[in-house]
């Protein structure tokens, strides 16, 4: 229970923060540090900031990138912080990664915002990868899907496994 997680963070909505200027919203520092440190986690823990995009934006080069930090992390609990519109495309990627829990989460909304499901999904996603076998998971709104048969249902706002 006390495995060293590793933690990617790799962009998407979670990490948007409203630039007044712009009129928009973009993607910023990592969310996750701030927290966990808020909410007193001391499960033992390190963050590494993969990149800082829209996940409609990733390419296969990107999802290479992020498949081969996570084949490379020492730790056997991986959690991957990511957008939710192709979370399940990067999921299929990370299949086949021996010996790793890896647990890939995100939001609908900025963790920067009030009613945002960032903080919840986060706490969900650290208890699934500290509990999970093996293998590649999302864990979203407080449900644990396969990515090889899960869609985003978008008018929903959620996540529906398929089959
Ligand atoms: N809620 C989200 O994260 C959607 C965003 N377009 C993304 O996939 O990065």
């Amino acid at each position: 229970m006390t495995d060293m997680i590793d933690i990617f963070t790799t962009g998407g909505t979670i990490d948007k923060v409203y630039f007044d200027a712009l009129s928009e919203f973009q993607i910023g520092p990592a969310a996750i540090p701030d927290m966990l440190r808020e909410n007193n986690v001391h499960v033992p823990h390190r963050v590494t900031q993969l990149m800082r995009k829209d996940s409609l934006e990733l390419d296969d080069a990107d999802r290479e990138a992020i498949r081969a930090a996570v084949a490379a992390s020492d730790a056997s609990r991986i959690l991957v912080t990511h957008g939710t519109d192709t979370m399940v495309v990067t999921g299929r990627v990370l299949a086949g990664i021996a010996s790793k829990t890896i647990v890939i989460t995100g939001a609908m909304q900025p963790a920067s915002v009030r009613a945002s499901d960032a903080e919840f999904n986060v706490g969900f996603a650290l208890a699934a990868v500290q509990t999970l076998p093996p293998g590649v998971y999302v864990a979203m709104n407080g449900m644990i899907f396969d990515p090889e048969k899960t869609v985003k249902d978008r008018a929903g706002s959620r996540f529906v496994q398929e089959g």
